[in-house]
């Protein structure tokens, strides 16, 4: 994964952070259809596409929208080079005409034109993510590179703020899933749109390099493993927190204090003798970090051996002025062991008085996903960290968003896709799309409706009608309307373009977004579906051009 690159076209917008973002990223078919166009001379008609899903993910109601910087870096730099059309030309029939090269070569996003909600926000079935408008052989090449960069975005953005929810806000989530996630691309875009999504920080460096997300980790049963004996140590030294003297033997200082604690009344019982290997590992590990000690506790044993293993560490530790961070449990049944764990801190922090010794960091980690979270709160638990890897990343529990990209008008003509499915019949027309909130503050309807229609105004009574089901409308007087699709690229138009805002604020608008929701749309169990409607005159012209474009059929 190279540096975002400066672009020497435009020297504002960078390329894709993926260096195979580029005009090839692209199914074989649209650049059959760009020949096609342009043999027949439509190529340069203008053609407005709409970006949308049609159901959300995981069975819940409602999606996080994510990958939009990386579709923007791509239309501004969206320029065919050399070795790319010859490629094309070898790929295509030896009947395509020299001319299209040509025109391949001059091809650019200058008079694209792109309309989008913005990166974060939360998202709803058929209203358009994105609307692409501009000449039809460019936009037609755009269809499976936009796809490709916001449909995993906004999954795993989505997996992650789904992880949010169930853990609760207090809870610090990292994400692990880099060594499980499909190949690097899959291990970039995990950490960051999981980031985005609202985990506080990754395993993965590369994205911590890339993207500025916060890197934290522990360490693995390998370090625990690898030592044999405490031996094996042979610097035993470690200054004080403030330097001011040097402990000669923290080896001798650790396995005293695991004395002191087997002798103690209360933990004495709890333990006897524990894995000096395992205390070796700890005490190296601690020599190391002495400001940052978490320990991997589940090796051998967790109760017996590796949360007694690691108080003494952590109690040597306090001796010379540093405070341990934590455990990490990874196998067994993180429900009792976190608690068992916790009674142990407290214990410690009652009889030898070390002050918030109990509220010692537990972070848990193994095979966790959505519903392990969930069992967990329900049983009590007393896990402060959550590291998550498979289950996040790979999107286990649903693999694709599955959004796709319509045709809706050209040469300001409304088209529509028909489907047998009435869930998969296109809205058809250049639309404009608002959110509209009621009294509570709470957003009450999304609202499509034509390009030429007057927008809704607060305070106005508007009738807001499901696109496909006609008992369905409500009249909505909303207390603040907010328009959803803003201009991000504006082509020739000489509209402003919106910024791309850094990663961080963008995270922070998906939590901003995810509170002012009503908790019912976000639950797991059977949430509250959110409204998607259109106006009452898109509602007509719809049904009007249905009726058009479907053939009569006639019973014999
Ligand atoms: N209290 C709990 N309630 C529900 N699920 C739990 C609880 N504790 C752990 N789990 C989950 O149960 C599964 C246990 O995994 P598994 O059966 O592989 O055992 P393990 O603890 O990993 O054993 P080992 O690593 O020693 O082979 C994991 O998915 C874990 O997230
Ligand atoms: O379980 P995940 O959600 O994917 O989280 C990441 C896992 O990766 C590590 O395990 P490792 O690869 O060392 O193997 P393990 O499964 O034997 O623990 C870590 O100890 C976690 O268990
Ligand atoms: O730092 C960790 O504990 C970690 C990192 C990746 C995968 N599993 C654990
Ligand atoms: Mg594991």
């Amino acid at each position: 994964m190279a540096a975002a690159k400066v672009n020497e076209r435009n020297g504002c917008i960078d390329g894709p952070n993926n260096p195979m973002v580029t005009p090839l990223l692209t199914d074989l078919y649209q650049f059959t259809m760009a020949y096609a166009y342009w043999k027949t001379r439509k190529h340069e008609e203008r053609a407005v596409f709409d970006l949308y899903f049609r159901k959300n993910p995981f069975g819940g109601e409602y999606t996080v929208f994510a990958g939009l910087e990386e579709c923007i870096k791509l239309i501004a730099n969206f320029r065919i080079a050399e070795d790319e059309i010859a490629f094309i030309q070898a790929s295509l029939p030896p009947s395509c005409e020299d001319g299209f090269y040509n025109y391949l070569r001059g091809m650019d996003c200058s008079n694209v034109e792109i309309h989008s909600i913005s990166e974060g926000y939360v998202v709803f079935p058929n209203v358009p993510l994105m609307r692409v408008e501009g000449p039809i052989a460019v936009v037609q090449l755009l269809e499976t590179p936009l796809l490709n960069l916001i449909n995993y975005a906004s999954l795993v953005a989505t997996n992650a703020a789904r992880h949010r929810f169930v853990a609760g806000k207090s809870k610090l989530l990292l994400e692990f899933g880099l060594r499980r996630a499909q190949g690097p691309d899959g291990g970039i875009g995990a950490s960051k749109y999981s980031y985005m999504g609202g985990f506080d920080a990754t395993s993965n460096v590369a994205a911590g390099k890339l993207f500025g997300i916060p890197l934290r980790g522990t360490h693995s049963h390998a370090f625990v493993n690898s030592f044999m004996s405490p031996d094996e140590i042979t610097d035993k030294l470690l200054y004080n927190y403030d330097g001011s003297h040097a402990c000669e033997d923290f080896v001798s200082l650790a396995r005293t204090w695991l004395r002191k604690l087997k002798r103690s009344h209360v933990l004495g019982g709890i333990f006897g003798e524990t894995n000096q290997s395992e205390l070796a590992a700890f005490t190296s590990y601690a020599l190391a970090f002495p400001s940052n000690f978490l320990a991997l506790v589940d090796t051998y044993d967790v109760v017996r051996s590796g949360i007694p293993n690691f108080c003494a560490v952590a109690l040597a530790l306090k001796d010379l002025g540093y405070k341990a961070v934590g455990i990490r449990l990874d196998s067994g049944d993180l429900a009792y062991l976190s608690c068992e764990a916790r009674k142990f801190f407290q214990a410690i922090e009652k009889e030898f008085g070390v002050p918030d010794f109990g509220n010692t960091s537990i972070t848990a980690s193994n095979d966790l996903n959505e519903v392990t979270l969930d069992a967990l709160n329900k049983q009590g638990h007393e896990i402060d960290a959550f590291g998550i890897g498979t289950h996040l990343v790979t999107c286990y529990a649903q693999p694709a968003l599955g959004a796709v990209f319509k045709l809706v008008e050209i040469n300001s003509q409304p088209r529509i896709k028909l489907s047998e499915d009435v869930t998969k019949v296109s809205i058809p027309c250049k639309k404009r799309c608002y959110r509209l909130y009621g009294k509570e503050g709470y957003s009450l309807v999304d609202i499509m409706i034509g390009e030429n229609e007057t927008p809704p105004k607060v305070g106005e009574r508007i009738l807001c009608r499901h696109p496909f089901n006609e008992s369905k409308r409500a009249y909505v007087v909303p207390q603040h309307v907010e328009e959803l699709l803003k201009c991000f690229w504006p082509g020739r138009s000489g509209k402003a373009r919106e910024e791309l805002p850094p990663l961080k604020l963008i995270r922070e608008r998906c939590i901003k977004q995810l509170d002012q929701m009503r908790t019912d749309h976000l639950r797991r169990l059977n949430p509250t579906p959110y409204k998607v409607s259109v106006s009452a005159k898109l509602y007509d012209f719809i049904h009007f051009l249905w009726l058009n474009e479907a053939p009569i059929g006639e019973l014999q």
